[in-house]
C-alpha cells in the first residue's frame, strides 16, 4: 500500500528525509518529482465510451467522486472475489471481513501457519503505468507527453473509473473507498491547525500542494488539450485528489519487480508495524502476486502484512491512520541551524553547502539514539575552531555516519558540552510546543484508544484524535532524547576540567565523546 508492503513492497509514499541517514530506514516517495512539463498530443476520441459513461453516472451522487465504495461495504468485495476467481484467482484462505482495526481486512478462514504462501494474485490483475488504458486515446496522448508514472497511474485511475462497467477494472474500481484516507482528504487549514506542532505539518502542505500542483500542469499541457478525451468535468482536482488517494494508500513497489503495482484483493490486506510479511512477484513462477505469513494465525483472525518500516507520521501521510500500538519505526524531526550570530557563520555555511546541506537543516531521531549527522552538524554549530578544513570534516560527517571523524580531536570537552546543549535546547523547545498542544482545551481529552477504528464519530473527531496520537507518538521520542541528554550533560559537566580547546585539542577522552554516547542501552525508559 503505498504499501510498503511490498518490499514489502516498497511502500511507494513516505516522509522523505533530506538526508542519506544510515540509521534511519526510509523508503522513497515520489521518487521521481510530481510536477513535469508535458508535450502536446494528438486527440483521438472517446466518445462513445463517455456517452456511456454520462448515462451511467447520471443518477449518481454528485459531490466528490461519482466512483468507489463506502468504506466498509463488503458486498464489492465479495464481488470482486467472484471476478478475480473467475479470471483465474486461486481458492483463497482469507476473506473480507469488517475489522477492528482498518475498517475492512483479510481474516484467515482456517487456521495458518508461519511460512505460508497466500494470495497468488495472477499478474495479469494486477494494474500498473504499463496496464491496457480501456481509453487507448487517453493512454497514448499521456505516454506521448511523458508523463510519469505516478501522475500516469492516477489518470488511468479516472480514466478506467469513469468508463463505469465497461472498465475491465470495474469490479475492482467498486471495491476502492470513494473517500481514501490520506493527508489529501485535509484541507490545508486543517493540516496547519492540527500538526501545528509537529515536523510532519511541512511535509503534509508539501503533499498536498505537490498533488494539486500536478494536477495543473497535466490540466494546462495535456488534459485542457485534448478535452474530447479528457472530459473537464470528468478530471476535476478532485478526482486527482482520489486518485492520488487511492495511490498513496494501495499503491506498492513489489521488490522484485521493481515496479508499482495496485493489486486488486491484495490491497485488503491491514498493515501492522510488527509484522514482517509484505507483497511480492512470486520468485518461482513471476505470474502472480504472494505474500508468505511472518506467523502462525487462528482461524478468524486478521492477517497483517506491513507497509513498511514506517512512522506514525508517514502512516498518516500516506495511508491516512496511525497505529493505536507503539510503533518502532517511529522517528521524529529535529531541526537545527547555524547561529546567524556567529562571525564563522559564512565558512560553516559555505561547508555545509558543499555537502548539500543547508541551514536550517533536519535530522530525523528515533527511539534508540541520536543519529551521528545530527551530533556532528551540532557540533560543527557550536565550534569555534579556526581551521577551515575542520568545519569541513564536521559538515561531512553531517551527512553520513561512520566517516571515521575523531570529533574528540578538533572539539574540547566544553564545546563537546555546548553541542549537548544545543541539542537538548531544539529538543526541550520542540517538546514544548507538543505539550502545549496536547495540552490545549481542544485536545486535551482526546482518546487515541480508538485512533485505527472506521468509522470515526465524526471527521472532526477524526482529525483530533490522528493529531493527537501523532504528537504523543513523537514527543515519546523527545523525552527519552531529554532524559538521554540531560544524563550525559550532567556527566560532562561534572567531569569537566575547564580544558580550552587548544588544551584538549587531539587529547582521546575516557568516555569515548559524542558518538560513543548513544550506544547506551535505552530500554529502560519505555516508561515514556
Ligand atoms: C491497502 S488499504 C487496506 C484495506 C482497507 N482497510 C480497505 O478496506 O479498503 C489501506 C488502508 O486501510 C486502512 N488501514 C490499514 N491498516 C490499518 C490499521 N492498522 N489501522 C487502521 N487503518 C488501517 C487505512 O485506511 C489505509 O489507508
Amino acid at each position: 500500500m503505498a504499501m510498503a508492503i511490498f518490499a514489502m513492497a516498497t511502500p511507494a509514499l513516505s516522509l522523505q528525509p533530506s538526508l542519506p541517514l544510515h540509521n534511519v530506514m526510509l523508503h522513497p516517495c515520489f521518487s521521481t518529482p510530481l510536477r513535469f512539463k508535458a508535450h502536446s498530443g494528438t486527440g483521438i476520441f472517446c466518445v462513445l465510451q463517455q456517452q456511456q459513461q454520462r448515462k451511467e453516472h447520471h443518477d449518481r451522487k454528485r459531490t466528490g467522486v461519482d466512483w468507489g465504495c463506502d468504506p466498509l461495504s463488503l458486498e464489492n468485495g465479495t464481488l470482486l472475489k467472484e471476478w478475480l476467481s473467475t479470471e483465474g484467482l486461486a481458492k483463497q484462505k482469507l476473506e473480507l471481513e469488517r475489522v477492528e482495526s482498518g475498517g475492512r481486512g483479510l481474516v484467515a478462514k482456517q487456521s495458518l501457519r508461519q511460512g505460508e504462501r497466500l494470495l497468488f494474485v495472477p499478474s495479469r490483475l494486477i494494474i500498473t503505468a504499463q496496464s491496457e488504458w480501456g481509453c487507448k486515446e487517453a493512454g497514448e496522448l499521456l505516454k506521448e507527453a511523458g508523463v510519469p508514472e505516478w501522475p500516469m497511474l492516477a489518470t488511468y485511475l479516472i480514466s478506467e473509473a469513469s468508463l463505469g462497467r465497461s472498465s475491465h477494472w470495474f469490479p475492482y474500481i467498486a471495491t476502492l473507498p470513494q473517500s481514501p484516507t490520506s493527508i489529501l482528504q485535509w484541507t490545508e487549514a486543517e493540516v496547519g491547525t492540527w500538526l501545528s506542532a509537529s515536523p510532519v505539518r511541512e511535509r503534509a502542505l508539501d503533499c498536498i500542494r505537490d498533488v494539486t500542483e500536478t494536477y495543473k500542469d497535466l490540466q494546462a499541457t495535456v488534459f485542457a488539450k485534448h478535452p474530447q478525451v479528457f472530459p473537464a468535468k470528468t478530471y476535476t482536482l478532485e478526482a486527482f485528489k482520489w486518485a492520488f488517494g487511492i495511490l498513496f494508500s494501495r499503491l506498492v513497489r513489489m521488490p522484485s519487480l521493481g515496479q508499482l503495482a495496485l493489486v486488486p484483493w491484495g490491497d485488503m490486506l491491514n498493515h501492522s508495524p510488527q509484522a514482517a510479511a509484505f507483497l511480492d512477484s512470486d520468485q518461482s513462477n513471476a505470474k502472480a502476486v504472494v505474500f508468505v505469513t511472518d506467523k502462525s494465525y487462528e482461524s478468524g483472525e486478521q492477517v497483517f502484512i506491513s507497509y513498511g518500516k514506517r512512522s506514525s507520521g508517514e502512516l498518516l501521510l500516506a495511508y491516512g491512520f496511525i497505529p493505536p500500538e507503539l510503533n518502532p519505526h517511529d522517528f521524529v524531526e529535529l531541526e537545527l541551524a547555524l547561529n546567524e550570530e556567529d562571525p564563522l557563520y559564512d565558512a560553516k555555511l559555505a561547508a555545509l553547502r558543499e555537502q548539500g546541506l543547508s541551514s536550517p537543516q533536519r535530522f530525523p531521531v528515533r527511539k534508540d539514539g541520536l543519529p551521528e549527522q545530527l551530533i556532528a552538524y551540532a557540533c560543527l554549530v557550536v565550534s569555534p575552531a579556526t581551521i577551515p578544513a575542520h568545519f569541513s570534516q564536521m559538515a561531512e560527517a553531517a551527512t553520513q555516519a561512520g566517516t571515521g571523524l575523531d570529533i574528540q580531536s578538533i572539539l574540547s570537552r566544553d564545546d563537546e558540552t555546548n553541542a549537548y546543549e544545543l541539542i537538548l535546547a531544539v529538543c526541550e523547545n520542540s517538546v514544548a510546543d507538543y505539550s502545549k498542544f496536547l495540552e490545549s482545551n481542544e485536545v486535551q481529552h482526546v482518546d487515541v484508544n480508538q485512533v485505527g477504528s472506521i468509522p470515526r464519530t465524526s471527521r472532526h473527531q477524526m482529525l483530533k484524535e490522528l493529531a493527537v496520537a501523532l504528537c504523543q507518538a513523537e514527543r515519546r521520542i523527545l523525552y527519552r532524547l531529554q532524559h538521554i541528554l540531560r544524563t550525559e550533560l550532567r556527566t560532562l559537566r561534572s567531569k569537566s576540567t575547564g580544558d580550552s580547546f587548544i588544551g584538549t585539542y587531539g587529547k582521546k577522552r575516557s568516555n569515548g565523546g559524542l558518538f560513543g554516547l548513544f550506544k547506551w542501552n535505552v530500554d529502560f525508559l519505555e516508561k515514556y
